[in-house]
């Protein structure tokens, strides 16, 4: 507990310092202050006189609320007390005592996230199917697709579903054992149960459950043990018809080092994998966080974000909350499309300066295949032009918001209707060809950092 208070106190003043602050107003005013603890649902936090409480309530307070709000990802208050860890020290002492009077309470396994519902989950074009899938998991466990592999980029919304299908579970069957782990857990859990001679009630914990989700599988690529111990875990909960759902930032066959007996394993059930969304769903989504936080927003400034942020959710969210703690802080009530920019200016100018367009595309292709951009985009035929060609249509698509038509301008004035071939050719060959998929790997690194 402590260390996690401390995690999440760095993680605040991290927020204030990087993004919001100045330099001197976070010396002087926020350096002094420390964490005391979650009461009741009020963050505590210890103010070393009544001066600095003063300052805190009237022009920090708010902003702490929303820092602190986003790194736990739930509603809470925050009171400031002068002194505040001292008096702690002492009733810390007594809670002490009473715990060590009380009978050791039952484990508790990894906890759902609360607002990870299928209510609070924006269904668009990129995640249709992998939401489809987990309430079809989530309506019948075991029964419809087991196991469920879902996979997609960063910041996606893999953890959302999987809690979401949690939930509709228990809720469904209040007795029912759901497990919810990272791979990193997992492996951190089992390696102290070699050490404390503990294996055996590592078992138990997981190979007693009705549901079990694993998030992330991908950390356990490369360690034998950790995959020795999941293949039979795997084993005994699936022959008992128990459901399992498993994440990864990519499919089962693009993780390297990864058991073929695993593999197989995982393309037993069903594989579903989530986009980045469309500007639509990024809107969608927006308006949803806006709804349940009660933030008022005008459409104006959802549609700057949303433009400006593109490929992870946790990243548009981010934006959204920030726009909101700026305001509070400046005491600007009136937010604007400026003032969202001015909050923003940080995290858009090094988005932008990341940002992928088909000059950069074709620059990378042409390079890697020894070729001029003027041969990517010249009406040559041959294999050795024609097939980079396509190779860049493909990573053009793939990579930027570009429209299929603008792609073909951007190659020598070619129709929509070549790149969508190209597109295809390049994917159906990407499902056999392991030289194709680690070429497209160097050539997305390079276009990813250039
Ligand atoms: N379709 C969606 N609707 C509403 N919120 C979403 C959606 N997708 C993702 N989010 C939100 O975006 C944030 C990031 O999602 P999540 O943690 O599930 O991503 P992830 O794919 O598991 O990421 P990682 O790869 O980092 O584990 C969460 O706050 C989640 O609620």
């Amino acid at each position: 507990m402590e260390t996690q208070l401390q995690e999440t106190w760095e993680k605040v003043l991290k927020i204030l310092k990087v993004e919001i602050m100045s330099e001197v107003s976070y010396n002087t005013w926020i350096l002094g202050l420390k964490p005391i603890g979650i009461r009741n649902g009020v963050f505590m936090i210890d103010v070393p006189n009544e001066l600095t409480l003063d300052i805190i309530n009237q022009r920090y307070k708010l902003l702490f609320k929303e820092s602190i709000k986003h790194v736990l990802n739930q509603e809470i208050d925050v009171d400031c007390v002068v002194g505040g860890l001292k008096e702690e020290a002492v009733q810390e002492e007594q809670e002490e005592k009473k715990e060590k009077e009380k009978v050791q309470a039952p484990e508790v396994f990894g906890t759902l996230n609360s607002k990870y519902t299928f209510d609070s989950f924006v269904i668009g074009n990129s995640n249709r199917f992998a939401h489809a899938a987990s309430v079809a998991v989530a309506e019948s466990p075991a029964n419809a697709y087991n196991p469920l592999f879902l996979y997609g980029g960063v910041g996606l919304g893999k953890t959302h579903l999987m809690h979401a299908i949690g939930h509709h579970i228990q809720a469904n069957n209040p007795s029912a054992k759901v497990v919810y782990v990272s791979s990193e857990k997992f492996t951190n859990e089992l390696i102290n149960s070699i050490r404390y001679d503990k294996n055996l009630d590592f078992r138990n914990k997981y190979r007693n459950v009705d549901v079990l989700l694993v998030d992330d599988i991908q950390f356990i690529a490369g360690k034998e043990s950790t995959q020795e111990e999941f293949f039979h875990t795997f084993n005994e909960l699936y022959e008992a018809r128990k459901q399992i759902i498993i994440s990864s930032d990519r499919p089962p066959n693009e993780i390297p080092t990864l058991e073929d007996r695993l593999r197989t394993r995982f393309a037993w059930g069903l594989q579903a994998d989530i986009q980045a969304p469309d500007f639509e769903t990024r809107i969608a989504i927006l308006k949803k966080k806006a709804e349940i936080e009660k933030y008022v927003v005008s459409s104006d400034v959802m549609v700057y974000i949303a433009t400006k942020i593109k490929s992870n959710i946790r990243e548009l969210e981010g934006a959204l909350i920030r726009v909101m703690a700026y305001s509070s802080l400046t005491n600007n009530k009136n937010i604007t499309v400026d003032l969202a920019a001015e909050a923003l200016k940080d995290i858009i100018s090094s988005s932008q300066t990341r940002s992928i367009t088909i000059d950069l595309i074709q620059d990378v292709v042409a390079n890697y295949f020894n070729l001029s951009v003027q041969e990517l985009k010249s009406q040559r035929r041959t294999r050795n032009v024609a097939y980079p060609r396509q190779i860049a249509m493909y990573l053009s698509r793939k990579l930027t918001d570009m429209s299929l038509p603008k792609i073909g301008d951007e190659f020598g004035g070619r129709d929509h209707t070549t790149v969508i071939h190209a597109y295809e050719k390049i994917s159906d060959a990407l499902k056999t060809d392991d030289s194709l998929i680690s070429a497209i790997k160097i050539m997305t690194k390079k276009i990813n950092n250039p």
